[in-house]
């Protein structure tokens, strides 16, 4: 049976957008985010399921750094969670001295913690349901959850609904080996990850080949290179899909520019929102000055 390794483990947000992706296949829950995807590049799962972008939090970067090293994994189709979260105890819980979670729980809550447990330390674990589990072993006193965890652990619920930032989300990908491309949609993303040269202007022509074609910038983060201080990489989304005439256009541009260009995925956007496409810049234009272009060549018209 087709199988899906998410972030696990049980319990987590992610489990959550895998399971509203899944069509079928059996979900495996692995630690960590790179082993969810090791499990995909080494063909012990069809897909992995991993947080991207969290609108309080930022990127995640173990997904960034995961999508950019390694053999090449594509983005297939998206979810977008609402994000507010449990405070879970044991039930013989005394006074609650630390509090655990992922660390991107931790950084949505940081107030709410001020307000209701201030004297109590936050850890950061690997997720918010790895807060869980440590808490029903007893090293921890309190975690910071995902409301379906209880259902996994039982522990009690101190608070629910806890959320700094009331309409907090996270988008999360399904990840393959490359393969077939999802068809386009008219609301889709598109995905690249390019070093760009350490010469000036370099990241700006990258920009500049996109906003030439009226393609509109959805994301743009940078993950150091690790091996060399100050140099970057730079993740790029994108509105529409490569196969689109002014998308693949842009892709190749990108391409010239930068050898290093990673293609990461073109594929429908969760919040379904259409592609602004600027005056002359549709993919009808494309198409029709490529053929002019040709029918120049073929001396058919001037
Ligand atoms: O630990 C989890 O439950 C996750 O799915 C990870 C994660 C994240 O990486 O941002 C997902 C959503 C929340 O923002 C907090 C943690």
């Amino acid at each position: 049976m087709p199988t899906i390794a998410y972030f696990g483990p049980q319990g987590t947000f992610t489990e959550q957008a895998a399971r509203s992706l899944a069509r079928g296949e059996h979900l495996v829950p692995a630690d960590t985010i790179p082993a969810a995807m090791r499990a995909v590049r080494a063909g012990a799962a069809d897909a992995a399921c991993v947080p991207i972008e969290n609108s309080v939090e930022g990127p995640v970067a173990a997904t960034l750094d995961g999508l950019a090293e390694d053999g090449p994994l594509v983005a297939v189709t998206e979810a977008l969670l609402a994000v507010h979260f449990s405070v879970l105890t044991r039930e013989d819980a005394g006074e609650i001295r630390t509090v655990a979670s992922h660390p991107h729980a931790l950084a949505q809550v940081r107030h709410w913690l001020e307000a209701n447990l201030p004297g109590a330390e936050p850890v950061a674990t690997a997720s918010t349901a790895a807060a869980a589990v440590a808490v029903q072993q007893g090293q921890y006193d309190a975690a910071v959850t995902a409301p379906v965890a209880v259902e996994h652990y039982p522990l009690r619920v101190l608070a629910t609904g806890v959320a700094d930032v009331a309409d907090a989300r996270t988008r999360f990908l399904l990840l393959r080996k490359p393969g077939t491309l999802p068809e386009p949609s008219g609301h889709d993303r598109t995905s690249v990850v390019a070093a760009a040269a350490h010469s000036t202007g370099s990241l700006a022509g990258l920009l500049t080949e996109l906003a030439v074609r009226g393609i509109n910038l959805l994301r743009l983060d940078a993950r150091p290179l690790k091996e060399n201080f100050g140099y970057y990489r730079f993740f790029i989304d994108f509105e529409g899909h490569i196969a689109e005439p002014r998308v693949g256009d842009a892709v190749a541009a990108l391409r010239r520019r930068c050898n290093n260009v990673r293609f990461l995925g073109s594929h429908p956007r969760a919040d379904g929102a259409p592609s602004a496409v600027e005056p002359g810049t549709g993919n009808d234009d494309f198409t029709d000055a490529a053929d002019w272009v040709d029918a120049v060549r073929r001396g058919e018209r001037a």
